[in-house]
């Protein structure tokens, strides 16, 4: 393949794109669920999200060398094929594990405030505990929150304090996903949680999916919710998007398209990631840092605080979930619309920064609010 010069395929909705590789080829950009065989007829190089499928429909018979993902998921990218076929490949592990580090504690502290409890004074479990996962578990390990974790495969290669889903559901009192979507393999996380295992839920519990969505059997997560609707669902994902199930929909606190992820930084993080991996393969010495990326990125929140404020204060000045579900619930009124419009939702996504971009002055915290803040991840200086 040429270091330069190169015909690039990709999804209209990757930042930083032009930044990074507009100095490699020429960019062609496209919807990323339209992408299809005949746009790659002569493309070199295809960069996409989590909305196309990769797969050999997809590029059998094109000049493709190199995918990438800009995503931490890759249930959309059929791998073997592309080992099979030569074909480079990357995707973004990590991007985005801080932003939905951060939209879960958002989330968590949102639901707190609102029915007067500690989180210290409740048992999380963490359903999958890899880049994101284990994200959250230190941050709320360091707010003092008890833990339960549960990761087959991490148990299985040996390593210790992992429980069974079993015990998890039975003793958390909130339950994070962050699995990747799998159908096979040791441990299949399609419908991990079904109508075999939802009652094992706690009484008053809080269930929350920012993994993927079909990890829920969501049609029994509907049936059971009926009868059990004691328990405050947060979902950011739904088993058939862009079609979301109104009814589910409805039942949720906190429902949002599919953006836990959707940082900015996290964003760029991944095309940067792509970008690094491409030119590794290439033996082509990358010019551009994720600094340089990052820095143009827009200014950096600014919280002034007074004095007086909260963790949950502090934390819903940078991200409260509220707006995106308003927005999210708008968009489920009309049923013929509603895919296109969850689409449209992630699409022009407002900007987004993540905790450590804050710029916090004004009153100095509390030596408790300080290590609070710390935990989380704002950068105190
Ligand atoms: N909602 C969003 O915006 C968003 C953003 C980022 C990632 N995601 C999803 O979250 C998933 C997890 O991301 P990650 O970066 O932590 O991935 P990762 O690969 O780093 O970690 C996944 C962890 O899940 C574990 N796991 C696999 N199968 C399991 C099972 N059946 N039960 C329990 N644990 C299991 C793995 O051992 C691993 O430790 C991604 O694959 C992606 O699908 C969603
Ligand atoms: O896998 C991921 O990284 C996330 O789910 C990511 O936020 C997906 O975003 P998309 O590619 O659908 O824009």
């Amino acid at each position: 393949m040429k270091s330069t010069g190169l015909n690039i395929v990709a999804d209209e909705n990757i930042p930083a794109l032009e930044r990074l590789f507009g100095h490699l080829g020429e960019i062609r950009k496209l919807p990323g669920r339209t992408i299809q065989n005949s746009d790659l007829q002569h493309a070199d190089l295809l960069l996409v999200r989590s909305v196309t499928r990769v797969d050999q429909t997809l590029l059998e018979d094109t000049p493709v060398r190199f995918v990438g993902t800009a995503t931490i998921g890759t249930d959309h990218i059929d791998t073997d094929w592309l080992k099979r076929n030569n074909i480079g490949f990357s995707s973004a592990p990590g991007c985005n594990a801080d932003a939905v580090a951060e939209y879960v504690i958002s989330n968590l502290l949102l639901v707190a405030g609102e029915n007067d409890f500690r989180l210290t004074d409740k048992v999380v479990g963490i359903v999958g505990v890899g880049n994101v996962g284990r994200r959250l578990q230190q941050r709320l390990a360091k707010l003092g929150v008890k833990l339960l974790l549960n990761d087959p495969p991490r148990a299985d290669a040996g390593e210790k304090g992992f429980v069974a889903l079993s015990q998890l559901l039975q003793q958390a009192d909130i339950i994070c996903l962050h699995t990747p979507l799998t159908k096979s393999g040791s441990h299949p996380s399609f419908h991990l949680l079904n109508e075999d295992n939802l009652d094992l839920i706690k009484p008053g519990a809080i269930l929350l999916n920012a993994g993927r969505g079909p990890v829920i059997d969501n049609k029994a997560l509907l049936d059971w919710h009926c009868k059990r609707n004691d328990v405050t669902l947060l979902l950011d994902v739904w088993e058939a998007e862009p079609v979301v199930d109104a009814h589910l929909a409805q039942r949720v606190r906190i429902g949002t398209p599919h953006i836990a992820g959707y940082s900015l930084d996290g964003k760029i993080r991944g095309t940067w990631m792509l970008y690094r991996a491409f030119c590794l393969q290439q033996n082509i010495v990358p010019q551009i840092e994720l600094s340089d990326c990052l820095a143009e990125a827009g200014p950096e929140p600014e919280v002034q605080l007074q004095g007086g404020e909260t963790l949950t204060d502090i934390v819903h000045a940078i991200y409260q979930p509220e707006a995106d579900f308003k927005h999210f619930m708008d968009s489920l009124v009309d049923a013929e619309s509603q895919p296109l419009a969850f689409d449209l939702l992630r699409k022009n996504y407002p900007v987004r920064r993540e905790f450590v971009a804050a710029k916090l002055s004004g009153a100095k915290p509390s030596a408790e609010l300080a290590e609070q803040l710390s935990a989380v991840g704002f950068c105190l200086d």
